[in-house]
């Protein structure tokens, strides 16, 4: 959720938005109304910054005094706050809560709040005000599983590895799980080099698996997503913890195996596919573009589009 005003903005319009009730906000030496710079020991002022939506966002990061506020004042003051906002027609409420002052989960838990999400040092809840069932956003719905078909086309060989963490021991491509802010073709090279030691470069990608309920996403979707790589290494240096074979196999033996996951044979027979008919047809391939409205760039993957479609010159 990005401010749309600094910080100091903010509190100049809640000071117009918002007006304290008698624990939900305590009128400050200063007298301006909505902003406390020194709320008493005990007392619980809760201001928060307005989304574009017309939700309010509390971090209690950024209040004072916190850690000599107690669950039950912080309780009242949240009610509080909560009537006040909703008074004002607010949608919604999202409270930010560091690790460390956990104890005022439970009392936000019983005036409704839920957990929308955790990070490692933070918890966010959220409640809804509006009108009907809630509409905001849930959190991720997937995990990003990431792994490299390291193909050599001078050799056709393709490296492959058994998982040692398997019960049964199946040919596949090294992979692993995406970071936050990391390139799938990032993930899919680091991944490789960490598996097997061999060094290469992204060319495409190839295929996009989606799985509901799976095992190991925390009961999450999983989003498995096969990269064509490009060796510049070839000497295999396996990963013991996460590995119990890797090789180097020929590109029509992976094809034609019984010993391997349908992702990989699949996969396998669509490279023979590309290597024999040219990797046009099978490659879906990168190009960073510009965003709009925020002015970062993105990664855009697709067929190959023609130099005059992608500028429409002489296109009728
Ligand atoms: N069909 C296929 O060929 C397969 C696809 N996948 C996909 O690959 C992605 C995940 O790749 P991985 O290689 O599994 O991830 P990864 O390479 O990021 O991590 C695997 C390693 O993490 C550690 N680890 C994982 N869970 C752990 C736990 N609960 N406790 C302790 N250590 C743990 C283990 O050291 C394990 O060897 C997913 O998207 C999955 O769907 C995974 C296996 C086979
Ligand atoms: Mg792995």
């Amino acid at each position: 959720m990005r401010p749309l005003l600094s910080w100091a903005g903010w509190r100049a319009v809640l000071a117009r938005t918002y007006s304290p009730g008698p624990s939900a906000g305590y009128r400050g030496a200063s007298g301006a109304q909505g902003y406390v710079r020194n709320p008493p020991v005990g007392t619980c002022d809760l201001q928060g910054e307005l989304d574009r939506f017309g939700g309010i966002s509390v971090r209690l990061a950024r209040l004072d005094a916190l850690d000599r506020l107690d669950a039950a004042a912080f309780q009242k003051g949240l009610q509080a706050a909560v009537q006040q906002w909703r008074s004002e027609g607010r949608i919604a409420v999202w409270l930010h809560i560091p690790i460390l002052q956990s104890r005022f989960i439970a009392p936000a838990a019983s005036l409704g709040f839920c957990f929308h999400h955790a990070e490692s040092d933070s918890s966010t809840l959220t409640l809804w005000l509006g009108e009907g069932p809630s509409r905001l956003p849930g959190y991720a719905s997937h995990q990003v599983g990431v792994a490299g078909a390291v193909f050599d086309e001078s050799t056709r060989k393709i490296l492959v590895v058994q998982d040692r963490n398997k019960l049964k021991n199946m040919w596949k491509f090294p992979g692993g799980l995406s970071e936050p802010g990391e390139d799938i073709g990032d993930t899919a090279v680091r991944e490789v080099f960490e598996e097997t030691g061999i060094k290469s470069e992204f060319r495409s990608l190839l295929s996009i698996r989606q799985q509901h309920t799976n095992p190991g996403a925390f009961g999450k979707s999983d989003m498995y997503i096969v990269c064509r790589l490009k060796p510049y290494s070839f000497t295999i240096n396996f990963c013991q913890h996460e590995c119990l074979r890797c090789e180097w196999m020929d590109l029509n033996d992976l094809a034609k195996t019984e010993n391997t996951t349908p992702i990989t044979s699949r996969v396998a027979r669509l490279l023979l596919y590309g290597y024999r008919e040219g990797f046009d047809k099978i490659d879906l391939t990168v190009e960073e573009l510009p965003a709009v409205h925020t002015g970062l760039f993105y990664k855009l993957y697709h067929k190959e589009l023609p130099d005059n479609y992608k500028t429409m010159k002489g296109i009728y």
